[in-house]
């Protein structure tokens, strides 16, 4: 299997212009080889490392990069002095009380002491950014195949056509086809929503495998997802039989699209055989036939007592067994079958589907639930130390990318320690300029990295492989007394016997899988552990598993983790290891940050607040997780500045603090810090500007509309007590559109556009004004250049805002200059109402302002 691992170095390159015509060109380095490991890089540096601890004979699995001094010494300095200027700023501020505005003083006083503390919350676990490449080639040195340990990969899907059903297969195919030991692996799928489109499709799967999986192995095939391999235009062929592989290619993908149209046809089928069955059998229930034509025990198609989303019972169904520990070579060449495999095991994984119970009045728990009900279930069936859980869409796109979490696992630094290894998430189909920023790239590539530094990366919900006893609530080695009991209290794991008795074997890092004969006893125990009622009155959902009540179960079960003292590894590896996909629709993605701003007020008002944590969260994480558990409150003072302008439109002047231009400089000084330490970590993440705009826009949509949602939701929640519903985040719903992007010219109204649309529109009726203004008073007075000024902060607001814009224009945002006609007509109307306005009734129009706001106005003599 080493050959897996160094990559041939001189590589085939073949271009598919179109449809089955393949041209070979020989190209002298592979990209993959090229880039990882030995790349030279201008920002980060290896770490010292001193002296390997551990075992003098045990190698190293990973290396330690610093972001190099000449950047980094000159971002930490500047953050001391914003510091140090936020402070003068604020003393300046005291020294000059605005005695005829003390409202607006006190509340922007306010506001900006907010944003200084949580700039300070933000700012300071990015001290000491990390990054650490896996060494493959070191690990398959130390670990031969036979030696690696077992991992459970969990999948979760609910809903086959929210979810498509073509993304799923996709992923499992990937899974299926990773390179990792085949005998030392198995594949979990979690089906919430019991329907049997789900367990047909992975029937499907299983026997599809057989082909696409040896193909794979045979000519080194990556992607090793069949949609996103057959869209790629150029492949890299590693191997040395070109012809063999074009042939072999063309017609695995034949194959592949005719596997597509039964995945595809799927619901048609289920239905006419049950259409079939029922016409037969009068009188009975509408029920859903398997094939072999019995009553599939989950979901109907027609809803049925028992047999309806909420309520069915759980199934599970191994549907590739666990394979035999010795190769099997396929079959050579023959009249019926064109595939030559007789040099390559065509064993496939394990791959079990999985619907948990689910009964009217028990709390399911979304994604938490079922992830914690995996987690049983496969403890009896292969019990993998090491778990690794992904989206229904987020696939293998680097098949060794399985093998890189344990050069961290067992690395004899503190791989001991580590209780799971994040990796970033990287997403297809974002539209070319991620008018959303769906990609993220400044937190997985900033913030993560800075984490890295610290005590670890967050749980991030997918792409994330755990030990599993960090997952049952186990202390970390290093603070773990010899001989620790695995169950600390009885009821704690729940009832069952035989689940409990799996745990200590769970504990051995090295242990490979070992096959399970799945009797009438086994599924009994399995049934058991599935049901609802196994976690009452355990620990399951709070000491034990995926945490619950919080929407956003990811950071909060990531923080239990590292509040008992183990740490967590950010994996950087080329190419990315997995991809998935992202909401590009404006609604659906402001929806999935409303999700994620819930839950991180949720968890500061739950008991896993950051504050009450025990000692061993390193302090610096401390202040991580407040700032990512308190982030949205912000948007309080946020949107009170954004909204401000509307005193502008009734008042000649208003001022927040005197004197106005010392006030503005100070101001200007202290954003354009924050910016110019954002270049700073724009250079060391490797990011682009547009990736670091886009977030400084995003931030500000969310700002406006998402996080005062937030906000009020979680001040119901304390009031009310009840909880925050979220639904799933669609992706994609056109996937199969012609239009790939066709999702973002949908406008799918809801009220949580009203807020930032209203900002919009008091910001442009505000630069309106200010030209109104400018051209009452002339353009040269003191007055008009304070107008002004003020002008440049609704601009700013309003480019901050402008992806908002476009996305609202729905399909009339192709056309980004209808936009700016509009906007140009609306300040003009906006200006010349003024004007007039001011010009036949300027003494109301003052009072309107006093009675507004009390506010303090300056009359044309009183400029700052
Ligand atoms: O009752 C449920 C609800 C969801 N899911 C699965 O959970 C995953 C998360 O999906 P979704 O709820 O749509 O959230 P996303 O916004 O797509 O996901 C991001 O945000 C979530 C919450 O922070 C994390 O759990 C995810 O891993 C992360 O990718 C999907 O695979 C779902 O199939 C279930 O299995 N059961
Ligand atoms: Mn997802």
């Amino acid at each position: 299997m080493a050959a897996a691992v160094t990559r041939r170095s001189n590589a085939l390159r073949v271009d598919v212009p179109d449809g089955d015509a393949v041209a070979v060109s020989v190209m002298a380095d592979s990209p993959v080889a090229k880039r990882g490991l030995g790349a030279k890089d201008d920002v980060w540096v290896a770490a010292d490392e001193g002296v390997m601890s551990g075992d003098g004979n045990r190698p190293m699995l990973f290396r330690t990069m610093k972001v190099k001094g000449s950047i980094l010494h000159p971002y930490r300095f500047l953050m001391l002095v914003r510091l140090v200027a936020v402070v003068v700023f604020f003393k300046w501020r005291v020294e000059h009380k605005n005695h005829d505005g003390v409202w607006l003083w006190t509340a922007s006083m306010t506001a900006d002491a907010w944003f200084g503390f949580s700039w300070l919350l933000n700012q300071l676990p990015k001290l000491n950014p990390i990054k650490r490449v896996p060494d493959l080639a070191a690990l398959a040195d130390r670990y031969d195949d036979a030696t690696l340990p077992g991992i459970d990969v969990f999948v979760t899907t609910v809903d086959p056509v929210d979810e498509p059903v073509l993304y799923t297969v996709n992923t499992i195919l990937s899974i299926l086809a990773a390179d990792y030991p085949v005998d030392n692996y198995a594949c979990y799928l979690s089906d919430d929503g019991g329907t049997l489109v789900h367990y047909e499709a992975m029937v499907h799967v299983a026997s599809f495998a057989a082909l696409w999986v040896p193909f794979c192995r045979k000519h080194c095939v990556e992607p090793r997802s069949p949609e996103s391999y057959f869209g790629i235009k150029t492949h890299s062929y590693a191997g040395g039989m070109a012809g063999e592989f074009m042939r072999d290619r063309r017609r695995v993908r034949r194959e592949y699209k005719e596997f597509k149209v039964r995945i595809d046809s799927l619901s048609t089928t289920i239905r006419q055989r049950s259409d079939a069955y029922n016409s037969e059998n009068k009188g009975g229930v509408s029920a859903t036939w398997m094939a072999d034509g019995t009553q599939w025990p989950g979901t109907w198609v027609e809803q049925a007592e028992n047999h309806r989303r909420g309520q069915h019972a759980g199934i599970v169904q191994v549907l590739l067994d666990h394979p035999s520990c010795k190769p099997q070579l396929g079959s050579p060449v023959s009249t019926d079958n064109p595939f030559d495999f007789s040099n390559i095991d065509t064993r496939l994984p394990m791959l079990v589907y999985i619907s948990r119970e689910k009964r009217p009045g028990y709390d399911n728990q979304k994604k938490a639930g079922a992830m914690n009900v995996m987690l049983r279930v496969s403890a009896l069936l292969s019990n993998a130390p090491f778990v690794i859980n992904f989206d229904y869409d987020h696939y293998i796109n680097n098949s060794q990318a399985l093998r890189a979490p344990m050069c961290f696992m067992h690395d004899p630094r503190d791989g001991q320690n580590t209780a799971f290894v994040q990796f970033p998430q990287r997403f297809d189909d974002v539209d070319p300029t991620d008018r959303y920023a769906n990609h993220n790239r400044v937190f997985f590539d900033g913030t993560m990295l800075a984490l890295n530094g610290l005590q670890g990366p967050t749980y991030l919900g997918t792409g994330t492989m755990f030990r599993r006893v960090a997952l049952y609530g186990i202390e970390p080695p290093c603070y773990r007394a010899e001989n620790t009991k695995l169950v600390r209290k009885t009821g704690e794991f729940g009832y069952s016997t035989s689940f409990i008795n799996t745990a200590p074997d769970a504990a051995i890092q090295d242990r490979s899988i070992a096959p399970v004969l799945v009797d009438e006893r086994l599924s009994k125990d399995l049934a058991t552990l599935m049901t609802c009622a196994y976690e009452d009155g355990s620990s399951w959902g709070r000491d034990v598993g995926w945490v619950y009540n919080i929407a956003t179960e990811d950071v909060v079960t990531g923080f239990r983790i590292h509040r008992q003292g183990w740490r967590s590894m950010y994996c950087s590896m080329e190419p990315a290891a997995f991809r998935g996909t992202a909401p590009i629709n404006l609604t659906e993605r402001l929806y999935q940050v409303l999700r994620w701003s819930g839950g991180s007020l949720e968890v500061f008002f739950s008991h896993s607040n950051a504050l009450i944590a025990s000692r061993r969260l390193h302090p610096l994480q401390r202040i991580a997780y407040l700032n990512m558990s308190t982030y949205p409150i912000v948007t309080v003072f946020i949107l009170s500045y954004n909204f401000f302008p509307v005193m502008w439109l009734f008042s000649e002047q208003l001022y927040i603090q005197r004197p106005f231009d010392t006030y503005m400089a100070y101001l200007v000084a202290v954003i354009a810090m924050v910016h110019l330490i954002g270049m700073f970590e724009v250079r060391w993440s490797g990011i682009t500007l547009l990736d670091w705009f886009r977030n400084e826009q995003f931030y500000m949509i969310g700002a406006t509309g998402v996080y005062p949602t937030a906000v009020l939701y979680m001040l119901l929640k304390l009031v009310t007590g009840k909880g925050i519903y979220f639904r799933l985040t669609s992706k994609q719903t056109e996937a199969c559109s012609n239009d790939k992007f066709a999702d973002l010219y949908t406008v799918r109204w809801v009220p949580l556009l009203i807020p930032t649309a209203a900002v919009i529109i008091v910001n442009v009726a505000a630069v309106g004004a200010a030209i109104g203004k400018a051209a009452t008073w002339g353009f040269f007075t003191d007055e008009a250049r304070h107008a002004l000024l003020g002008m440049v902060f609704n601009m700013g607001i309003l480019v901050l805002l402008y992806p908002f814009a476009l996305g609202i224009m729905g399909k009339w945002g192709k056309r980004p200059i209808i936009l700016f006609i509009v906007l140009v007509m609306a300040i003009s109307v906006v200006g010349l109402l003024y004007v007039t306005l001011h010009a036949t009734l300027p003494g109301e129009w003052s009072q309107v302002a006093v009675s507004l706001g009390k506010a303090s106005l300056t009359g044309p003599s009183g400029s700052g």
